[in-house]
């Protein structure tokens, strides 16, 4: 007898409803918080999990399975193989090396560049079809160089680029006015980490543009309150890997919203990492910087044509033959 009796001539699964997965590659930190957010958030019908340490990927893939009863179901799997991925719609690559103290960028750089030419083909053979989601460090070149090992059109190749950034951009805009950060427009663009480009003009709080919703609330909140706010941006990631030694949480959930976007095809628009060649007189190479994108489930749909003033696009600029000289390196 089994456990129960079976409807008989029950009627089959909804053609309708298309099977969706997205894979993880890299279970550390970042990669085990998107999973976990993705999962709570019941974004997608499967999800693989993909790592070099079988062990830690065993009991990761164990761990999450064990939460069922509490989740919307999701059939989960792991393996070092990566045919476990295939008809991924949405491959999110977290696998890095650490920076070890004292090492050059560069050098992390090369190492990470070494892993992308292990990962990224074979994720290709699985899934020729998917997008490409890149969180591991630094995530600019590491969305070129995705890009140019994948052989896919640029729009299916994206970078979490500033998407971090600008959230912990609109938490700190939001504190200081005491409002939802859902309420508060603020983008944060060009290369991710140290030497981004916050858009002040861009900057409104339930739509009304921040300098005059200030006027309104009589709240002083001069250039130089937002640069500094735009600084804490940068600090706060400092403080968070001093105080726990890595962060999770904010990028698990920012990365999860993106995948949220693309796979259904919300059309909305996030600063995320794009080929930027063409943009604002970037035109010295291929080159991956953060803009204003609208994204759906075929990737990248456009690139918003924000106003920049001259001293943000020369920002974009600098950071861009930066970016360019390093690329030059690779031999990519
Ligand atoms: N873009 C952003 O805003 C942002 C924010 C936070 C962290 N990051 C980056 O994300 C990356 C991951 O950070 P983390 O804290 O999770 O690191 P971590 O060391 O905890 O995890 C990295 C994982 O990658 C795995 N890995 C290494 N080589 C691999 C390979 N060849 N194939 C598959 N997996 C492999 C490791 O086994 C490890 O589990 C880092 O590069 C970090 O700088 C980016
Ligand atoms: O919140 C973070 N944490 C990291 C981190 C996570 C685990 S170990 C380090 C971080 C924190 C601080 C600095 C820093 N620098 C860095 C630059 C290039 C690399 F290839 C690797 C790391 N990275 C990784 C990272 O990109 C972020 S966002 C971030 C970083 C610097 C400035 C502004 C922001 Cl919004």
């Amino acid at each position: 007898q089994t456990f129960f009796k079976s409807i008989l001539n029950a009627a089959p699964p909804s053609p309708t409803k298309r099977h969706t997965k997205i894979s993880v590659i890299g279970v550390g930190n970042v990669g085990m918080a998107i999973a976990q957010t993705i999962l709570t958030q019941d974004l997608v019908d499967e999800l693989a999990l993909v790592d070099a340490k079988s062990n830690k990927l065993r009991g990761e893939m164990l761990d999450l399975q064990h939460a069922a009863a509490f989740l919307p179901r999701t059939k989960i799997n792991a393996s070092i193989d990566y045919s476990v991925t295939s008809g991924s719609d949405l491959c999110i690559i977290t696998a890095g090396a650490r920076q070890n103290p004292g090492e050059s960028r560069l050098n992390l750089l090369q190492r990470n560049v070494a892993l992308f030419k292990s990962i990224v083909p074979p994720l290709v053979k699985y899934s020729p079809e998917t997008t490409l989601l890149v969180v591991s460090n630094p995530v600019d070149v590491l969305t070129y160089v995705a890009w140019k090992l994948s052989g896919f059109p640029a729009n299916r190749v994206i970078g979490s680029g500033t998407n971090l950034d600008s959230s912990r951009f609109r938490f700190l805009i939001a504190d200081h006015l005491d409002v939802n950060a859902q309420d508060v427009q603020a983008y944060i663009v060009g290369e991710h980490g140290d030497s981004s480009v916050a858009l002040w003009s861009g900057i409104s709080v339930g739509g009304v543009p921040v300098l005059s919703f200030l006027e309104r609330q009589q709240i002083a909140l001069e250039k130089e309150t937002l640069e500094k706010i735009h600084q804490e941006v940068v600090h706060s990631a400092y403080e968070v890997i001093s105080l726990k030694g890595y962060t999770s949480w904010a990028i698990g959930y920012s990365v999860a919203n993106l995948a949220r976007t693309i796979l259904r095809d919300q059309r909305r628009i996030h600063p995320v990492s794009v080929l930027a060649k063409g943009f604002y007189g970037i035109d010295g190479g291929d080159v991956f910087l953060s803009l204003p994108a609208q994204l759906g489930r075929s990737g990248v749909l456009g690139v918003t044509n924000v106003h920049l003033t001259d001293e943000e696009i020369e920002q974009l600029r600098t950071s861009a033959n930066t970016i360019l000289e390093v690329q030059s390196q690779l031999g990519i």
